[in-house]
């Protein structure tokens, strides 16, 4: 494409050089670019892409979008104000507009995402639609399965995969948007059809300065989408975010349990196996039944009819797909175990997320419940004494451990979820070895007992320092029952 073309549209400070010059591919990472190149320099929080400059030109780029001023002789240097904002501009001009013509759906919240973007992706194809997905566990383009390293890739991958759906005739794409994307820039120039809100609760609190500036980084994508809001009204950061769009043009459908609103469930029945309710919406009323356990099921499956209402699908096709759904990996996932105990994988790594799970094992559990869990390292340090606490309050008997502990030392970690333990009880220990401490727990474990291992989910890995290691609480839960 040609470099003029690329940047239709940028604020431009200053150009030096030809514009008139073909471009074959763009990045922001000098060690992925490639021969006929564009360079885009970001100041990153930990390096400054300007410095690798000299790398990018031994790769070939033989241009380059930058904030400062530099200018190499025979190479063209673009100069702007912020080179994330451009980026998703020119990724979304390399990719010829992808989300122009893609029916994006995009669910944002603190957490739920990746339940409900799965959920959806299997309601639509249960309604032959091919549909897309971009999220924390992996990105789905037809048969195609790319491993994800964030939930919300960089703008330059992210307009690569919607090009590439729609050259497959995937029109729907289910995606989840992380409050980093809309903060850094990420999806700026996504245009999403349909939004969707979950819930807004402590976390993240190390990147945003607080919860109110959390709220107004996930607000913005409900001013960005064209066809349709659905908000949660019992949360009270959806209630906020209700009151901000509620005079856009984009209809907007509310969901609840115990707030007046569009789709709403009644008669909730939670089991073990999963829950079931009646569901009221304006225009019918029907039975639901979904294997995911817990009240929250109820929240992320209503959440799921709430955008199926709104995009006209048979209500049949709703109530079948939610009934014959297999769930998510790692999200109250349950190991067979055949003993008289069962362990639940579950993914929470928030206190709320932590605090539901406990509850809706205490709904079910006929002996005691056994929890294991850490903290992530480099991540938000208030969460910590808040899950320590929730768990201690909630489990008969806890095993605090490590999770992906990153750069920190695992024991700090501990010392700050202790703090919201009462240290006097004898109902927990800590054992810093993850799988040493999944190990206590099922050794513990009798008739009746739920383990819940939470905190990593569908994670293969553990991260230790900044070495990956493989890691996979399932496996490791399989090989203790002998079934490895
Ligand atoms: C806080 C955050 O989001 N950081 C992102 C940010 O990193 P950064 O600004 O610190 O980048 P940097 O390391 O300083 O490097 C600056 C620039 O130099 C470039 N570089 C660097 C080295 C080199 O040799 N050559 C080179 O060109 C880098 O590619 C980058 O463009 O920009 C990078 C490149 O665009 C991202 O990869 C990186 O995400 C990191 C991996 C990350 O961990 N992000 C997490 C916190 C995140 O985004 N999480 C959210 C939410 C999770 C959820 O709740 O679901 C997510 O969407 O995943
Ligand atoms: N609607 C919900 N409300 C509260 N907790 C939930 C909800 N849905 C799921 N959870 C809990 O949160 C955990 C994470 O769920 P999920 O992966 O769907 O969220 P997410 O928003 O994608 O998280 P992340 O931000 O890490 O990508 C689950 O394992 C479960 O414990
Ligand atoms: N998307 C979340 C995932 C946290 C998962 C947990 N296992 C951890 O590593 O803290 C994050 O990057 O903060
Ligand atoms: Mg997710």
């Amino acid at each position: 494409m040609l470099l003029n073309d690329l940047i239709k549209d940028l604020d431009i400070i200053d150009i030096k050089g030809s514009v008139e010059i073909n471009i074959d591919d763009i990045n922001y990472d000098s060690r992925k670019l490639k021969e006929n190149s564009l360079f885009i320099c970001i100041k990153g929080f930990s390096l400054n892409g300007h410095k690798f400059i000299s790398n990018a030109i031994e790769k070939g780029s033989v241009a380059f979008l930058v904030e400062e001023d530099i200018y190499i002789k025979g190479y063209t240097f673009i100069k702007v104000e912020d080179t994330r904002k451009a980026m998703a501009k020119i990724a979304s001009n390399f990719y010829n507009n992808p989300t122009k013509k893609l029916n994006l759906i995009g669910v944002t919240g603190t957490n739920g995402k990746t339940t409900i973007t799965h959920l959806i992706k299997e309601v639509l194809e249960y309604n032959n639609q091919k549909t897309g997905l971009i999220g924390t566990i992996k990105n789905v383009i037809g048969n195609e399965e790319i491993a994800s390293s964030r939930t919300t890739p960089e703008s330059v991958e992210l307009q690569g995969y919607f090009r590439e759906m729609l050259d497959k005739n995937i029109n729907d794409c289910a995606m989840e948007v992380s409050s980093h994307s809309l903060e850094l820039k990420r999806v700026d120039e996504c245009e999403f059809k349909f939004g969707i809100f979950t819930n807004l609760t402590e976390e993240h609190l190390d990147f945003h300065t607080d919860l109110d500036e959390y709220r107004r980084a996930k607000e913005k994508l409900f001013h960005k989408t064209t066809r349709g809001n659905i908000i949660n009204l019992d949360d009270d950061g959806g209630k906020k975010i209700y009151e901000s769009i509620k005079n856009l043009k984009t209809p907007i459908i509310t969901y609840a349990i115990e707030a007046e609103a569009d789709i709403m469930a009644k008669d909730i029945k939670i089991y073990s196996s999963g829950i079931e309710y009646k569901l009221i919406t304006p225009k019918y009323q029907m039975n639901i039944k979904t294997p995911i356990p817990g009240r929250f099921s109820v929240y992320n499956s209503l959440a799921v009819i709430a955008l199926c209402y709104l995009m006209d699908i048979p209500k049949e096709t709703i109530a079948e797909s939610l009934q014959n759904t297999n769930g998510v990996s790692g999200r109250f996932e349950s190991i067979d175990t055949e003993e008289g105990f069962s362990v639940i994988i579950d993914y929470a790594h928030t206190p709320d997320a932590l605090e539901n799970v406990l509850k809706t094992a205490k709904e079910f559990v006929k002996g005691n419940i056994i929890t294991v869990f850490g903290c992530g390292g480099d991540r938000d340090k208030t969460k910590r004494p808040l899950m320590g606490k929730i768990s201690q309050q909630y489990s008969d008997y806890t095993i605090i451990t490590s999770d992906n502990p990153r750069t920190e030392i695992p024991g700090d970690i501990v010392k700050d979820i202790l703090i919201g333990v009462d240290t006097n009880s004898s109902n927990y220990e800590v054992i810093l070895d993850r799988k040493e401490a999944i190990h206590n727990a099922v050794d513990k474990a009798e008739d009746g007992d739920v383990v819940i291992i939470a905190g990593k989910g569908h994670e293969n890995y553990q991260i230790i320092g900044k070495d990956k290691i493989h890691f996979d609480d399932k496996e490791v839960v399989k090989e203790i029952l002998g079934k490895e």
